[in-house]
């Protein structure tokens, strides 16, 4: 199996590209921020939970987001690899899915990392924010916090996947099509 976690702080380009790489590498996508989005638009128990958190610009806790992002994953018992995007966010999140995999068999292959300094991201979350419908999006405040979460709690994960050789950095500012390129190349050649 084919397992990447695609990374990078929020505003980096993660799901614009999972989802032309989704198609190219025929793998699934689970974006756990979609899965968010899509339990709050259908007001479920799981959507009521996450918005107190995601509203804020916080993480949502990690237990949560661990039986749901399991559960996601078993929904495609033919895949032939995922792409995670936005998952995971936590040390602890990424001991977790390491465990679920390897009790399946398989493992996360590679973390491709897209970096973005601060200032660009800023821009082109408000740049979203405009059109997105998104409440996160919509005010700097909560924009700086969810990159503020992303140092203090995320970046670390950076480590934590070279450690195990798995770590690839791609220039996240260009075109949309010259960072599928630069990401292809990393694919192509594990
Ligand atoms: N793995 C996760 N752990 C905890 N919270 C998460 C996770 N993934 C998404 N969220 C919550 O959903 C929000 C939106 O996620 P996402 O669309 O991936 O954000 P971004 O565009 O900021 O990268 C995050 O700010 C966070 O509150």
């Amino acid at each position: 199996m084919t397992n990447l976690v695609l990374f990078g702080p929020p505003g980096a380009g993660k799901g614009t590209q999972a989802d032309i790489l989704k198609e190219k590498y025929q793998l699934v996508h689970i974006s756990t921020g979609d899965v968010f989005r899509y339990n709050i638009k259908n007001q479920t128990e799981l959507g009521l939970t996450a918005k107190s958190f995601i509203d804020k610009g916080q993480l949502v806790p990690d237990e949560v987001t661990i039986n749901m992002l399991n559960a996601e994953v078993d929904k495609n018992p033919e895949a032939k690899g995922f792409i995670f995007d936005g998952f995971p966010r936590t040390e602890n999140q990424a001991d977790a899915l390491a465990e679920f995999l390897k009790g399946k068999g398989t493992e996360v292959k590679a973390m491709i990392a897209l970096e973005v300094e601060d200032e660009v991201l800023v821009k082109r979350l408000l740049e979203r924010g405009k059109t997105s419908g998104r409440k996160d999006d919509a005010d700097e405040a909560v924009i700086r916090n969810r990159i503020t979460v992303y140092y203090d709690e995320t970046a670390i994960l950076k480590e934590y996947y070279k450690k195990q050789d798995k770590y690839y950095g791609v220039d996240g500012v260009g075109s949309v099509e010259e960072i599928t390129e630069r990401i292809s190349n990393v694919i192509d050649k594990l």
